[in-house]
């Protein structure tokens, strides 16, 4: 049988830029996580989480940036504030029109690095 990659079903390249900018928007009107950016790249924030998530939805890229341990050492990211992030993520993927099947799918390939990301 062929597969479908996750890339695919997530919408492709098209989908992927969509879920960042929304991701981004979501980011600029939350008041607990938008302190976290402030003197952040964004243009480099949106580069780099698009290849990301291409590489890590098996799409055609490689991820180019620092690792996950290394971007967000030094902000004791709370399990609150992650699990905040990733409802600002969610909201992102569903403005998206990313179904949650597929969300699902995209969020437990990410699930392994929180570990890396939390009180560092
Ligand atoms: C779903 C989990 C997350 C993923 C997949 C993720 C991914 C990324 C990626 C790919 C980058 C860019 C890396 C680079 O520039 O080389 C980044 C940067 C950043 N992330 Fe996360 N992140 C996550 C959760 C969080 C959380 C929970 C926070 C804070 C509450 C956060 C705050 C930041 C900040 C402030 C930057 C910019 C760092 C800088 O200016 O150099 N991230 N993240």
């Amino acid at each position: 049988t062929t597969q479908q990659s996750l890339y695919d079903e997530l919408g492709g390249k098209q989908t992927i830029a969509a879920i960042v900018d929304n991701f981004i928007t979501e980011i600029q009107y939350d008041a607990e996580i938008l302190p976290y950016f402030e003197g952040s790249d964004i243009a480099r924030f949106r580069d780099k989480l698009e290849e990301q998530l291409c590489d890590v939805a098996d799409g055609p890229c490689d991820y180019t940036g620092d690792t996950m341990a290394q971007v967000h050492a030094g902000m004791a990211i709370t399990e609150h504030d992650f699990n905040l992030t990733v409802d600002l993520l969610i909201n992102a993927m569903t403005q998206a029109g990313v179904p949650h099947r597929v969300q699902n799918k995209l969020l437990a390939r990410l699930a392994p690095m929180r570990k890396d990301m939390l009180y560092k």
